[in-house]
């Protein structure tokens, strides 16, 4: 018995209220008692009670609530419950959070069990048998409500909604988000530049043309995209920093033809210093080009070949657009030596080659499809209080929504790939089948990837100087919270929802990925913690580094065309003709800068990482790692603000203050 202050805190967002009117139980260890409470959820609003109760129910353990539907049914978003308890026994009122963050619809009794903290965790395994029969009803119903889908054979499972409407409404974007970004896209740049301009050219006269549509702060793209020293930097810290490799052998597919001894030579004295890198476009080889409108389209899959000069310079050494294949002849090697024109068309393909993996790979599957393995498994396998749901479902804020907009515009068929890239109308799909048939657990582990590819220790790579800091601050934020959880290896190995979630991702979301090095399951600590800060840094900083450079290297159109409408030269005879005749239509470059726009633009409301909106855990344990976690985001941010201002290009990408929580756009 004891007297009880309960508050309600309902979201700000827009209809988050409700006219209905909401009952509450609280259940203890010992007992339950119904609260004569009826009231009417306000938008942003919390709404305190205070009752008396005669019970003695013990310990707190769920606050109960249903919506009582009477003429009108709406859904209501609870944020959380909090209430105090002050009893005879007590020198001070204890005060009890019970999270909820989701929307309440229907009528049935929701159940809200305690915020877990270090002691509701380790509770003694009596009072876990009471949230045991919870957690199972709770799973029963997320299996039910999120279920995975083959959306195209070979490509990882995604969730099952033909669009976004058929979400479960808390992965929908709020009224805010859905605004903007509908605004965004509809009728903000496409119909505006797309109508105005396509009616004036059909197609350019020159490169300088493409400043007609260009806009913002690409000024200097557009002055030095053609340089050697430019090219390459954009593959240390440019949209696509996920190429480059350091070379360990002269590649098998580098033909060097007779005459051109002196490359070989350059080439193994580079390789023997170790500053020979590569950037292989392989993947592209053989797949069907688009045809757009009619026009057929063309495809390369080059090798560029560069080296690292002491200045921190990445310069290219030799261009090859296509492999070698048996019967033909050997294919040209491009060379800055070439004549001007013909250098340039070479540097064009490869650039637009990258577009392709960029937004394909490293973008679109490598984090987005991703992030949505692991938000639908968490659905499926986590119960809402256990430690680890809390700790992931923040980053998975609006990802099932965004990615599924992605599959009805993007990808699909007449989408964005079709009309303005030369591998859509299919061949996108084969590339996004061979990626992922490749993608292995390191290569979305940064510190193993980064060493990996042999980029470790290069003082002009500044996206690896980044991702390594981040790196490291999300894996000691992700340890403060799984050892406060896990008192050893044996309760990660007891862990029956873990393990079903690991499971759950690799056999089925990723198809049976342990071949590619995923786990099955999690035998330690250390294991468990290397594995979910991948899942943290794919859904937040690996996201922020391909995708907001979009906009910065992708609106000047000739620095990385998203389609080309001639062959590949084959020979040096290279004229400007050919290049114009070989660039995207007006059509086509007006699509690429509106979608890099939309796709790359700060999101108004966003939350950045470790500023969840969301407060699962309670106690002091829990909100001084997540306090420790913002301040070493703060010190990474004064870093690289500092580090900035010595360059003559800032790298701005990896500024905590530009990281997203989750990927949302
Ligand atoms: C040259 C244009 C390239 C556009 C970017 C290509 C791939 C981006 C990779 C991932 C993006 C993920 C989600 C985007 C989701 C929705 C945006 C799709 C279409 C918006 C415009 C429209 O609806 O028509
Ligand atoms: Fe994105």
């Amino acid at each position: 018995m004891g007297r009880y202050r309960v508050r309600v805190d309902t979201g700000n967002f827009v209809f988050a209220a409700s006219a209905n009117q909401v009952q509450l139980w609280l259940v203890g260890h010992h007992s339950e008692a119904k609260l004569g409470l009826w009231f009417h959820p306000a938008r942003g609003q919390m709404e305190d009670f205070e009752v008396d109760l005669k019970e003695d129910l013990g310990p707190l353990l769920f606050v109960k609530l249903q919506k009582i539907h009477l003429l009108l049914k709406d859904a209501w978003f609870c944020n959380h419950i909090t209430v105090w308890v002050s009893e005879k026994n007590m020198e001070e009122e204890q005060e009890i959070l019970f999270p909820c963050y989701r929307w309440v619809q229907g009528d049935g009794i929701i159940c809200l069990p305690v915020a877990t903290g270090k002691e509701t965790w380790m509770m003694e395994k009596e009072v876990q048998g009471l949230f045991q029969k919870h957690r199972e009803e709770e799973l029963e119903e997320r299996r039910r409500l999120y279920r995975w889908n083959t959306w195209r054979k070979g490509l990882p499972l995604t969730v099952d909604a033909m669009t976004e409407k058929d979400l479960p409404l808390d992965m929908r974007f709020h009224e805010d988000k859905k605004i903007d970004f509908v605004g965004a896209e509809v009728t903000g740049l496409m119909e505006v530049v797309l109508k105005r301009l396509s009616t004036l050219l059909s197609s350019w006269n020159s490169l300088d043309d493409f400043a007609q549509i260009v806009w913002g702060h690409q000024k200097r793209v557009c002055e030095s995209w053609k340089d050697d020293d430019f090219f390459g930097y954009q593959f240390l810290n440019g949209a696509n920093p996920t190429m480059l490799r350091r070379s360990t052998s002269l590649p098998t597919r580098l033909v060097i033809p007779p005459g051109a001894e002196e490359l070989q030579t350059q080439l193994e004295r580079k390789l023997q210093e170790g500053c020979l890198f590569e950037a292989d476009f392989s993947l592209l080889d053989g797949i069907q080009p688009n045809v757009i409108q009619g026009e057929r389209q063309y495809l390369a899959a080059p090798l560029v070949m560069f080296k690292m000069e002491p200045d921190g310079k990445l310069l290219p050494m030799v261009i090859q657009l296509q492999p070698p294949c048996s019967g033909s002849p050997v294919p040209p090697l491009f060379l800055p030596s070439d004549p001007s024109l013909t250098w340039l068309l070479a540097k064009i393909w490869v650039k637009n080659s990258d577009l392709q993996l960029h937004e394909l790979q490293a973008h679109l599957l490598k984090t987005h499809l991703m992030a949505e393995v692991f938000a639908v498994a968490t659905m499926r396998c986590l119960s809402g209080m256990h430690p680890i749901f809390k700790l992931l479902v923040p980053h998975f804020r609006y990802t099932m929504e965004i990615n599924t907009r992605a599959r009805t515009s993007l990808i699909s068929e007449g989408g964005i790939f079709d009309q303005v890239t030369n591998t859509g109308g299919g061949g996108h799909l084969d590339i996004l089948r061979r990626a992922t048939a490749c993608l292995t657990y390191r290569s979305l582990c940064l510190p193993n990837d980064l060493a990996d590819r042999g980029l470790l220790g290069i003082p002009s790579a500044l996206y690896v100087h980044d991702v390594l800091r981040l790196w490291d601050i999300i894996f000691r934020y992700v340890q403060g919270i799984v050892h406060l959880h896990y008192s050893g290896d044996k309760d990660v190995q007891d862990d029956s929802e873990l393990q079903a979630w690991c499971r759950e991702i690799t056999e089925i979301g990723l198809g049976g990925a342990q071949d590619r090095g995923f786990p099955v399951s999690f035998k330690s600590r250390a294991e468990l913690c290397h594995f979910l800060t991948m899942c943290i840094f794919t859904s937040s900083a690996q996201h922020s580094a391909v995708s907001q450079g979009q906009q910065d290297w992708y609106t000047w159109v000739p620095n990385a065309p998203d389609t080309m409408r001639q062959p590949p030269p084959t020979t040096k005879d290279v004229t400007l003709e050919m290049v114009m005749a070989t660039m995207p239509k007006v059509y086509q470059s007006c699509l690429q800068i509106a979608m890099t726009w939309l796709l790359s633009r700060v999101q108004p409301n966003r939350v950045l990482l470790g500023y969840p909106k969301e407060e699962y855990f309670s106690g002091p344990e829990s909100k001084a790692v997540l306090s420790r976690f913002q301040e070493d985001l703060d010190i990474l941010e004064r870093e690289i603000v500092a580090r900035n201002e010595g360059l003559d290009l800032p790298y701005e990408y990896l500024l905590p203050s530009r990281i997203e929580n989750s990927i949302t756009i």
